[in-house]
């Protein structure tokens, strides 16, 4: 039997375009990009650019790109970059093309909105004979397809499962950190595009970079709460998949969730309009989970009124400024 391992990617967006052609540049093992859409995979083919996901970027020789699910059939390790709310219909649809001894994983930073469950956990319901891990952390599509120094944290129950398909799948620019942890990773990925919607709206309202600080801690308090009631570790959260994507996203208008936030202060909405923000999605189920574990979460809870359109602006700043003062 051969020793090459081969690695499926599905969803050919920004962020799976990127995963594969990592993948594929740096590591020993056959990688594929199995999209959807056929004009796309068929361009993707011809030009080896995708310059609606990842302009600028010519993808490697080593990539395939297929349509065909049948290439799961013989896949050691899929990948699913597709949206958080789009996890269950697509692992639901590949199905019945993967290979048994597949283990699956999550790529995307959501919770599922209709029934507060962490992807993770969804796909276990879906995919039930498979381990199923989640892969977070901070990294813009574009750097990772640029080659640029990427660290991210991969989860699964079984961390020696973790251990051994990180470094399948790491590189010399793409670093994976196994964890045991696969609550504390996904509620950092799926908190952290809440947070970043706040840390916009605090620069769409110029209130300065010493608030920022100042959000970016309490809602790091805030996330570990939520991570704790539900399972997970304080620990995990301060690491890649929590503080560190924060400290990205709530700094970068790389980030949509963030140039959310600023239009939603400055009421001009014209670079996001299209654009995938899963905090938008995450910030109300948040909200949910935190009442069901009996935790505090005043800002993401703020964001998701503020989203809701239940609360303005001035209000919601003011309503966090004027919490009671309690100890660190
Ligand atoms: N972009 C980034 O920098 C990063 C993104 N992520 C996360 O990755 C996830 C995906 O984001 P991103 O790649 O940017 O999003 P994009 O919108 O660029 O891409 C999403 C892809 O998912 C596909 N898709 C949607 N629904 C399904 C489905 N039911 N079955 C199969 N394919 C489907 C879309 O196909 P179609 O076009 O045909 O609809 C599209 O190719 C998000 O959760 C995001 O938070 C994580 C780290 C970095
Ligand atoms: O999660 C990301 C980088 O770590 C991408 O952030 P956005 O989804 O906000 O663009």
């Amino acid at each position: 039997m051969s020793d090459v391992k081969k690695t499926v990617v599905v969803g050919s967006g920004s962020f799976g375009t990127a995963l594969a052609a990592v993948f594929a540049l740096e590591g020993e093992d056959e990688v594929t990009l199995l999209g959807r859409n056929a004009v796309l995979m068929e361009m993707l083919a011809e030009t080896r650019e995708h310059p609606k996901a990842l302009p600028g970027i010519t993808l490697p020789k080593a990539l395939d790109f297929t349509m065909d699910p049948s290439v799961l059939e013989a896949a050691d390790t899929i990948v699913l970059a597709v949206p958080a709310q789009a996890q269950r219909a697509a692992s639901l649809y590949y199905a019945p093309y993967l290979n048994p001894e597949a283990v699956i994983i999550s790529a995307s930073k959501g919770i599922e909105r209709s029934t507060g469950r962490l992807i993770t956990d969804v796909l276990n319901e879906t995919l039930p004979h498979h381990h199923a891990g989640a892969l977070s952390g901070p990294g813009f599509a574009i750097d990772l397809a640029r080659g640029k120094p990427i660290a991210m944290a991969l989860a699964f129950r079984s961390r020696a499962l973790a251990r051994d398909t990180a470094e399948i799948l790491s590189g010399r620019t793409f670093r994976i950190y196994a964890s045991g942890d696969p609550v504390g990773v996904q509620i950092g990925g799926a908190l952290k595009n809440v947070l970043a919607i706040a840390c916009g709206i605090v620069e769409g309202a110029e209130l300065g970079e010493s608030a920022r600080a100042a959000l970016i801690s309490r809602g790091l308090a805030e996330m570990s709460r939520l991570a704790v009631a539900m399972g997970g570790e304080a620990d995990t959260v301060r690491g890649l998949s929590g503080l560190g994507d924060l400290v990205l996203t709530g700094s970068s208008r790389q980030s949509r969730n963030f140039r959310y936030g600023v239009a939603l202060a400055e009421g001009n909405f014209d670079s996001v309009n299209a654009a995938l923000v899963e905090g938008v999605y995450s910030a109300s189920v948040a909200n949910e989970l935190a009442a069901e574990h009996g935790v505090q979460m005043p800002i993401s809870n703020a964001v998701a009124r503020v989203l809701d359109g239940k609360l303005g602006i001035a209000d919601a700043l003011d309503e966090l400024m004027t919490r009671p003062i309690t100890t660190e």
